[in-house]
Order: C-alpha cells, then structure tokens, then sequence
C-alpha cells in the first residue's frame, strides 16, 4: 500500500472499471477524473508490479451545526481487482486513511451499507427520492414566479451557478465545498451517461438553479416523458417555489424524479403531500477519525454535560470514557475515569454528527446504551440540527 504519484496512478482507472463492473471505456473514466487526480491522495495496492487495489482522499469542506466549515478526508474510488477480494486489501487502505495525524473528520458515499461500519462510519444523513406527476397545482396561498427562471447553456450557467452553490454552501449544513474537479466530475456529461437522455439542462433563477435531463418518450395517450433534476439549489422561498413551478410545467413530460433531503419543501408546496411519492436511501457517511478534536468543530443547538464510553476498534485513540459539556453551543471534550451516563461506539458519533440522525433513535435501536436515565436525549437533543443535512452531491 503506497501514495501514488500522479504517474503511477495512471493504472487506477483500470482497477477502478475492474472493480466497479463498468461498461465503458478506462478513457473514459479518466476523463471524468481528471481534474482530482492532481489534487487529491491517491492510494494504490500491489500485488508485485500489478495495482490490486485503489482509493482516492481528497480534501473537502464540510459545513457542519453552528455554521463551521471543518476540512475532512472525502474517501472515494475504493477499489479492489476481482481476483484479490478479500484477503484485507481494504483494511489496509482504511489503515492508510484513518491516520490519527490526519483529518479529524472523514467523509464518504459508500456502493454498500455493509461494508464501513467496520471502520467506523456511521450514516449522518438520508436522501429522499421523490417522484412527482408535472402540472400539479400548488396548493392555494404559495406565490410562485417561474417567468424569472432562465434556460442558459452550460457555459453560461456555469459560473452563475458555481456563485449560487457557494451561497447555498455557506448557510447549509451538508453540501460539501468544490473545486474545478470536483465540480467536473459531479457535472460531467457524455453520451454513456446521457443514456438516451438530453444533455444536462442548466435553469437558472436569480437566487437558485436547477440541473436537469429529460427522457422523452412517446406513448399511445401523447408524450409521456420523465425529468430528471441532477441538482437543485435554492437560497431564497422564492427561489424554490419560482424553479419548482418551471420544472413541474416543462412540456411533454409527466413526471419529475428528483433527490431531496427528507425536510424538503416540496411536498408542503402541493395541495396534498401524498402525491409525492417518496423512497428513502443512505447518503454521507461520517468517521470521526480523532474525536477529541472532532466534537468541538461543530456547535450544539442545547447544553450537555454527560460522560460517554466510546468503543472504536479501529482508531482505538477514541476508545475510552469520553466527558463532553456543551455550554453556549460549544463543546469540551475531556478523558475521564468517571462513571459513563452512556455506552456507544464511534460510528453512533459519526451518524449524529451532521445533526441529521437522532442518538436517541439509535438508543431506542439498543445501539446507544444508557446508563444515567435521560442521558441519550440530552445528548441527542443537544446534537440535532435545525434542519436535515443537504448532502446530495456523490463524489
Ligand atoms: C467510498 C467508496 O468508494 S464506496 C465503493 C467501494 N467499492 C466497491 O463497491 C467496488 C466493488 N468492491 C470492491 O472493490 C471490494 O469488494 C471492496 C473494496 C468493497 C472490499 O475490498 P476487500 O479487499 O475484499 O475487503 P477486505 O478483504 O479488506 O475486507 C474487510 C472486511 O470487510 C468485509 N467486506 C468487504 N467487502 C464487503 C461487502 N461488499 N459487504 C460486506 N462486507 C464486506 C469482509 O468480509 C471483511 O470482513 P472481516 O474483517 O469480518 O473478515
């Protein structure tokens, strides 16, 4: 297991279309990664001169409760051939990643649920996949102006767009901060992706944007299309209620497919809520790497003061009696010797981190153990955040 130069990663897109089933072309995945190689760790496994295994670590901001924005170690492309499944390659890249002079923060999207518990992620926030019918009414009372919405070509939108994430970014908690990488990767467009449907589609309101691609399809009835949002941002009432009025009247389709977080407005804009259908899923997954510097990063929406018992098998620097105090929407954090009020395992840590998942529906889970009566919903309550994390961008 060794970091890579830029040259010697030129073998990872290889190990990546092995590992991940692609049916495309290794050019093609380097096209899309271009612009992170140069700019991110990159991590490779050998088996002698043959590259078994791969994991990228680049360096993301993460805005978190309280409005901080705290560096974190964004693991992604974790890859190992075939032919060398497990015989711990990955463990090895995790020990690589989880140092405790690194990041006190890690971050990641994971293919399967199943596989980083392990090493201590915990799931800190969810997506919601909604499926709406287009030329629905609002319900009475919701004021909305589409006639400022604007369709721009890419090129045009792009850097109007790029302002209005940053905007979005800096009072939200979840999206992640983006260079031009990054932001070439998320937008990246061929005709392999397209599959069939139009190019990205760039609509652009003064306070937000949408990003969309459309099936077109007809039937027997009349066209029948599907509308995709790849990415929908909004800073101002108006802005969501002006985009989503323009999205749901977009000619010759019938239905919109859009990913939210769960406290998305949308459904409170229809006359009734029901004709959103909705399907949760696992979004950004959190390891607290070093806990003792990673708590005070956030704040905390009450105060707290509880002592914890933390088990973490793989950054055992973690493990032990934990006493957290809260006071002002800052948290100390210092080792002790004194009774626990609660049991849990860093990966519980890293769920409640964003603000999103409740410790106390991880207590009722029999995951958080209590031992002082009241201790996971003061801990909980002090945790949450006003709204649920936004984090729908996979990188
Ligand atoms: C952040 C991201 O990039 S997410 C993308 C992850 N990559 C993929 O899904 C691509 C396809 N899969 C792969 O490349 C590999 O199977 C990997 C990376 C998931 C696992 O790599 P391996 O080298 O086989 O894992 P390794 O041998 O180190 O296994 C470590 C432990 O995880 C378990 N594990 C590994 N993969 C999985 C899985 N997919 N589901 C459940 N458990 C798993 C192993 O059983 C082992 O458990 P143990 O410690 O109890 O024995």
């Amino acid at each position: 297991m060794r970091q890579q130069t830029t040259d010697e990663a030129a073998t990872t897109p290889a190990v990546l279309a092995a590992a991940f089933l692609a049916n495309h072309s290794i050019e093609e995945i380097r096209a899309k990664e271009v612009g992170l190689t140069e700019h991110s760790v990159n991590l490779g496994a050998y088996a002698g001169d043959r590259q078994v295994g791969a994991a990228q670590v680049q360096d993301r901001g993460l805005r978190v409760p309280g409005g901080a924005l705290v560096r974190v170690a964004g693991l992604t492309s974790v890859a190992v051939a075939p032919d060398h499944r497990r015989r711990g390659v990955l463990t090895k890249i995790m020990r690589a990643v989880l140092p405790r002079s690194g990041q006190a923060v890690s971050a990641l999207w994971a293919s399967e649920s199943a596989i980083y518990g392990r090493y201590g992620y915990g799931v800190a926030s969810e997506i919601t996949h909604f499926t709406v019918p287009t030329k629905v009414p609002f319900r009475v009372g919701v004021d909305a102006d589409p006639t400022v919405v604007r369709e721009l070509p890419r090129e045009e939108a792009m850097p109007v767009v790029r302002g209005l994430y940053e905007r979005f970014a800096e009072t939200t908690v979840g999206p992640l901060t983006r260079i031009d990488g990054n932001w070439d990767y998320h937008f990246y467009d061929s005709a392999r992706v397209q599959a069939g449907r139009t190019p990205l589609r760039f609509a652009v309101h003064p306070d937000g944007y949408a990003v969309y691609r459309a099936q077109p399809k007809w039937t027997d009835n009349g066209p029948g299309g599907t509308l995709f949002v790849h990415e929908f941002i909004a800073n101002t009432p108006q802005a969501v209620t002006g985009l989503w009025r323009y999205l749901l009247d977009i000619d010759l389709v019938t239905t919109v497919e859009y990913e939210g977080s769960g406290d998305d407005p949308l459904t409170l804009l229809l006359p009734d809520s029901r004709i959103a259908l909705r399907k949760r899923f696992h979004a950004l997954h959190i390891r607290l790497t070093d806990l003792e510097r990673a708590l005070p990063l956030r704040g905390y929406l009450a105060p707290v003061d509880v002592v914890v018992e933390v088990a973490d098998a793989f950054c055992p620097w973690n493990t032990g009696r934990w006493h957290l105090v809260a006071n002002g929407g800052q948290m100390t954090v210092a080792s002790t010797e004194a009774a626990p009020d609660l049991e849990l395992d860093v990966r519980d840590l890293g769920a409640a981190y964003l603000g999103g998942i409740r410790l106390s529906t991880l207590a009722a889970a029999g995951l958080v153990r209590e031992h002082t009566v009241g201790a996971a919903a003061a801990l909980s309550n002090a945790m949450l955040a006003e709204r649920e994390p936004s984090c729908r961008e996979v990188f």
